[in-house]
């Protein structure tokens, strides 16, 4: 096993010790959130009883691969907990996801879960978000316009910086939902209330990977160990 996914392991094992039998889970996506899967099947192959929302398609397979029971947010509206990885996390506990494009689902999942703790290697915590290029869910009707109409919200906040579509080689990337991602490179992201505010008032803003307020604790692993951070 790399160090990288020994660390996730690492990280997965100590949010495993927060599951409890007759736990509503809700399921990240993403390698770390793949290693939490794993370490989860271990413990339901020895009797742990839990169901799990998964946030993708992709972590839906790998549960019915390791056995791990699922239901749906509309049968299980709400969850004690969700699990999930994350591409950046601020001392505030505000996150930046989406790298793998689960960001939609991961944060209706997290949003119905009465808590959400995050694991991760401790190179995604930052002082503060932004070097990882922001993920902006978006329908593929008008593109163009909601392009400039994300430039001009940024702008109004000072912000700039290259806004990409997300590619598959030459095709463009579709989410689980059928959206297109625009990673947004702000650079430094000083205010994200108020950069999410004005992401979600431009139209053909789906969502977008500023996650605030959600998580109520990260795990954090390092060679050398675990540090959990609290809100
Ligand atoms: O869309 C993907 C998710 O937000 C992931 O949780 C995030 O990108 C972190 O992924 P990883 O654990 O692979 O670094």
């Amino acid at each position: 096993m790399s160090d990288a996914a020994r660390l996730k392991e690492d990280a997965a094992r100590a949010a495993l010790a927060h599951v409890e039998g007759g736990m509503r889970l809700g399921l990240g996506s993403g390698s770390t959130s793949e290693a939490f899967v794993r370490v989860l099947a271990e413990q339901v192959r020895e009797g742990l009883e839990i169901v799990g929302v998964p946030t993708s398609e992709r972590t839906a397979r790998l549960c019915r691969e390791t056995g791990v029971p699922l239901t749906t947010l509309d049968e299980t509206p709400e969850l004690d907990l969700a699990i999930d990885g994350t591409d950046e996390v601020d001392p505030a506990l505000r996150l930046i996801k989406g790298g793998g494009g689960a960001l939609l689902r991961e944060k209706i999942v997290a949003a119905a879960s009465a808590r959400m703790i995050v694991i991760a290697d401790a190179s995604k915590q930052v002082e503060t978000l932004g070097a990882f290029p922001l993920p902006i869910e978006v329908n593929g009707f008008g593109l163009v316009a909601t392009y400039l109409a994300i430039e001009r919200a940024a702008g109004l906040l000072g912000l700039s910086g290259g806004l990409t579509l997300r590619k598959t080689g030459e095709e463009p990337f579709f989410t689980d939902g059928g959206h297109l991602i625009i990673d947004a490179s702000f650079g430094r992201i000083p205010d994200p209330e108020a950069l999410s505010a004005a992401l979600y008032a431009v139209p053909g803003v789906v969502e977008h990977g500023l996650f605030l307020g959600l998580a109520t604790s990260v795990v954090l692993a390092s060679d050398t160990g675990i540090r959990v951070l609290e809100r």
